[in-house]
């Protein structure tokens, strides 16, 4: 368990009112992400991580398009919050299945996409350090450079049942990781074993925004856990542009310290907007 104990923090939990909605939502979310990223530097970074993730971005080009927003695909890096040590063309890659989903249908440059380098899958030590040095490293400094305080600007997250996030599983060595933005880990209990991940000193001094995505009832123990009181969310409840959140309960949680679960360890940079927990009714009632 993180003990965080200096600090409150806060993220906005964003209720949909169904599954179906999430996808919607997130998408008017990264589309002001993406808005406020280019009216500040000419690039827009956004990590994304696997599972069920890339599923909820198969609405986001027509959602430019209904907004009538240029997305500028030009100016988009994507980098993948954790992999697999895997080819891009197996089932289990997440590239494979960001590619699937979302990218392989818009403009993105493939250079701006930053899947692992292959030839070094021999060895995920190796794999982990070479995705710190030429892709986190290199886009947080393409970051500096360009008129910008150098943070990753958006970063999407899943949460698994167990509490894990990335590939940051709960009682694991890797919690405690104190320097190493990218890391590998041999031991995922979630097949397949071998990964490499974005670590908590990445997550939590690198990205000026995070928002994770859940549904289902599979997740609602994790919800309940990782805030301090849910059930009084209700009376917490903030103004929101129903334009972009669109049908959402919206409300201000604080997260429970001593965090209980890895996803919980994320506490994001500061600001209002910086930690978003976007979830359907499932998943919190
Ligand atoms: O590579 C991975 O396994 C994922 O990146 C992982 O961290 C995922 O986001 C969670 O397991 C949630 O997955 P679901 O959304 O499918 O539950």
């Amino acid at each position: 368990m993180e003990n965080d104990s200096n600090n409150i923090h806060q993220a906005k939990l964003v209720i949909a009112p169904a599954k179906s909605a999430i996808s919607t939502i997130l998408s008017n979310l990264i589309i002001q992400s993406c808005h406020r990223a280019l009216q500040q530097s000419t690039i827009f970074t956004i990590a994304i991580s696997g599972g069920s993730l890339p599923t909820f971005l198969q609405e986001l080009p027509d959602a430019f398009s209904k907004a009538n927003i240029d997305p500028q695909w030009d100016k988009w890096h994507v980098l993948l919050a954790d992999e697999r040590c895997v080819p891009s063309s197996h089932e289990d890659s997440n590239l494979g299945a960001i590619r699937t989903h979302f990218t392989n249908g818009v403009g993105i440059p493939p250079s701006q996409i930053y899947g692992i380098d292959e030839t070094l899958l021999g060895s995920s030590d190796d794999v982990a350090a070479s995705y710190q040095e030429n892709v986190v490293k290199y886009l947080l400094d393409k970051k500096k450079s360009t008129d910008d305080d150098g943070k990753i600007d958006c970063a999407l997250l899943g949460f698994g049942p167990d509490g894990h996030t990335c590939s940051l599983f709960p009682n694991h060595k890797l919690l405690s990781e104190q320097n190493r933005l990218v890391a590998s880990i041999a031991d995922s209990p979630k097949p397949p074993p071998s990964r490499i991940t974005l670590t908590l000193p990445f997550l939590n001094k690198y990205c000026r925004q995070i928002i994770f995505c859940g549904a289902g009832e599979s997740k609602r123990q994790i919800i309940q856990a990782v805030f301090t009181d849910v059930e009084k969310a209700n009376n917490n409840a903030v103004k929101h542009d129903d334009s972009v959140l669109v049908g959402a309960k919206v409300s201000l949680v604080v997260l429970c310290n001593p965090a209980p679960y890895p996803c919980g360890m994320v506490h994001g940079y500061g600001d209002d907007d910086s930690l978003i927990w976007l979830v359907d009714e499932d998943a919190c009632s």
